[in-house]
């Protein structure tokens, strides 16, 4: 059998006329400047693409990049989604300004394989200081601008001479080897970095596929994502896939793919669009993104500091908006400044739509209104591709970007829930902004511990919505007694209009069900009526004031003070409402500092008992990640279970009690 060939995405990068394209013509043959303009100006315009058997078992496609600093825009969309970086030096110049340029763009794209060609050498005639100094400065460059590159390979060679070229192939070797494996159980994204007709075929699309794997045996189907004002997302069919210049049935992550689409003229394509499937990419007009801001860049970032976003092979113009620093819960400030050299959660507004997803990475220059000209000044990677729009929403943005960054999948779950309320959100918002295609097995498994409810239409709601909306039905009803004693009850329809807040009907229906089932609400024909089970009777309005914080604030109660602001008590009075809720059963007394509401009390009491049900143990931190309680309660709470004989104490951890499986 064949041994399997290894594909790699080479880009170039280098200062102008250093011999980016007279390498890779050394090194494959291939005249990558096939531009008229390229070969009359002698520079490189566009990227360039060249295939490079690099020896038994590997293969490289090579993109080659333009120097000048003019169309450092195409050189970001030719180096997004390579493997590695062929950093091209002139050992006769040293490092030059776009040389810097380009190994800023490699760190904010996250590139962090390298292989620098230290050219030019036979100019240099031999000499050996000259060259050990060029390589001094080329590493010093490494360190300061692009610290993960520090280490690359610095190979001296010469595309005229060929001298250094088989050391400069076995750097690239090495890389390969060391390469980590693309994700191929992500959806496919391949933003296209040319689109053209090739006789025959018919419109065909060429770039690097990001993740995810191409294929059309089975679904011949992609979603184009497109890029631009005014342009409706496309479904449309692929006729074909090639790799290396071949019909191929199934592309992998990582490779330079040509996609032959059907049924669309190449003028309804452009450079920037993104094929894909599924629901992780979105054309939208804001991205939240954990940035950096380089340290070389002169300007402080403001509300309102415009740049030029370059993400995937697309770009446009946007404004920023800092809105906190990843680490931290407080919330946002009204204004926020971002200073060179600091890292923040940012909001981007883009001037025109743009594709991006959970994970991007993005590259932002600033431009003092002319586009060609300007500077790198930062980037770093898209945590929310499609915040919640509105206005005075900055904390909870901060809030939710926060928990988007982070790695654990449940936690951005949960934000997410926690973020759409009463309105839910559906699977496929959740796999957009996540990031997660394969998020199912999580979100089963949220429903299953009681932290999310299933609604129909794969719409999910945060299990805390419920009882907070039920207590709220149960206000209306009351009220609605109040002011009707002769009518029996009031209608489906007038209860939920009752509702506070915008309530999605289908997240209203499950509220409804939720307080009927706990009887806190009743169907007597053809209205509903108060429950008769009345959760807590004889409770003063005061009571009921203070039961409705515990209620609504779940897992999290209200400390003294709170209830004091919250209900205007004295500490008397609140100490007094406690007691008198604690001695009717409505609150549940964990610990002088600590009560819960009944139904949460008893709902962390069931998670409990099935975690050891199913496990022989739980620890502070299992139980923490389980309820959600914060750390200062967890302890408490294990030693009021401990008292209540549902767990027993066994040095770190917990076992069940005597009475966990009793009741
Ligand atoms: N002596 C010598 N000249 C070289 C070598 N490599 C490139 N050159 C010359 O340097 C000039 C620029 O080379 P290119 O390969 O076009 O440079 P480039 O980096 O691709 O330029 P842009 O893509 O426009 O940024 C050309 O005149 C090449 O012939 C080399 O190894 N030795």
């Amino acid at each position: 059998m064949a041994k399997p060939v290894r594909d790699l995405v080479l880009g170039t990068a280098g200062h102008i006329d250093h011999g980016k394209t007279a390498l890779v013509r050394a090194l494959t043959g291939v005249d990558t400047d096939r531009l008229p303009e390229e070969k009359r100006r002698g520079i490189t315009i566009d990227l360039g693409f060249a295939a490079w058997q690099v020896g038994p078992g590997l293969q490289a496609s090579i993109v080659d990049v333009p120097g000048h600093e003019a169309f450092v825009r195409t050189m970001v969309a030719g180096a997004g989604g390579v493997d590695a970086v062929l950093l091209v030096v002139s050992a006769e110049e040293g490092v030059m300004p776009q040389t810097r340029e380009h190994l800023l763009v490699c760190r904010l794209l996250g590139i962090t394989h390298a292989v620098v060609a230290l050219t030019k050498i036979d100019r240099l005639h031999g000499d050996a200081e000259a060259i050990a100094l060029a390589e001094a400065d080329v590493r010093a460059a490494l360190a300061d601008l692009a610290p993960a590159l520090g280490s690359a390979a610095i190979v001296p060679c010469s595309a005229h001479s060929g001298a250094g070229l088989p050391e400069l192939t076995a750097a690239v070797r090495r890389v390969a080897a060391q390469l980590p494996v693309r994700p191929l159980r992500d959806r496919p994204i391949l933003p296209v970095d040319r689109c053209f007709v090739l006789k025959g075929h018919g419109t065909v699309v060429t770039g690097t596929l990001l993740s995810g794997q191409l294929e059309i045996a089975a679904d011949p189907h992609f979603t184009l994502v497109p890029t631009g004002p005014d342009r409706p997302v496309r479904e449309l069919r692929a006729r074909a896939l090639h790799v290396r210049g071949a019909a191929a049935p199934r592309i992998p992550a990582g490779a330079r793919a040509a996609v032959n689409l059907g049924g669309v003229a190449v003028g309804e394509l452009a450079r920037g669009d993104v094929l894909t499937r599924g629901h992780r990419v979105v054309a939208g007009d804001a991205v939240h993104a954990l940035l950096e801001h380089l340290p070389h860049d002169p300007r402080t970032w403001r509300s309102g500091t415009s740049v030029q976003v370059c993400a995937g092979t697309a770009h446009t113009t946007g404004r920023l908006d800092p809105l906190g620093p990843l680490a931290g819960n407080e919330d946002a400030p009204k204004t926020m400044s971002l200073a060179p050299g600091t890292s923040a959660l940012v909001r981007i507004r883009l001037d025109t739509p743009l594709p991006t997803w959970h994970g991007q990475r993005i590259v932002l220059r600033s431009h003092g209104g002319d586009l060609a000209h300007g500077h790198t000044c930062g980037g770093g990677v898209v945590v929310d591709p499609r915040p919640r729009p509105g206005r005075g929403q900055r904390s909870r943005w901060l809030r939710v970007a926060r928990a988007l960054a982070g790695a654990e999948l449940r936690a951005r779950l949960a934000a997410l829930l926690a973020d759409a309320g009463a309105l839910a959100i559906s699977r496929d918002e959740l796999e957009l902004r996540s990031g997660a295609p394969d998020l199912d097995a999580v979100l089963s498994d949220m429903v299953q511990s009681s932290d999310a409810v299933r609604l129909g239409d794969s719409r999910h709601v945060a299990a805390a919505v419920l009882p907070e909306l039920a207590a709220a039905a149960v206000t209306v009803a009351d009220r609605f007694h109040a002011a009707h004693p002769d009518r029996p009850g009031l209608s489906r329809a007038a209860l939920l209009g009752g509702l506070p807040g915008r309530v999605a009907p289908d997240v209203a229906a499950a509220a409804l069900d939720h307080a009927l089932r706990r009887g806190l609400l009743e169907l007597r024909g053809d209205v509903l009526v108060r429950g008769g089970t009345e959760p807590t009777p004889g409770l003063s309005p005061v009571g009921h004031k203070v039961l409705d914080l515990y209620v609504r604030a779940g897992v999290a109660p209200p400390t003294l003070k709170e209830v004091q602001a919250a209900a205007n008590l004295t500490e008397r009075q609140a100490l007094d409402a406690l007691t008198a809720l604690q001695k009717a059963g409505a609150l549940v007394r964990v610990s002088a500092d600590l009560s819960l509401a009944r139904e949460h009390h008893a709902a962390l009491v069931d998670k409990v008992r099935s975690h050891l049900g199913a496990s022989p143990q739980i620890d502070v931190q299992t139980l923490k990640g389980l309820t959600g309680l914060s750390r200062k309660f967890v302890v408490p709470f294990l030693e009021h279970l401990d008292r209540l004989g549902l767990t027993r104490r066994q040095g770190e951890v917990r076992v069940a009690g005597p009475k966990l499986h009793a009741g």
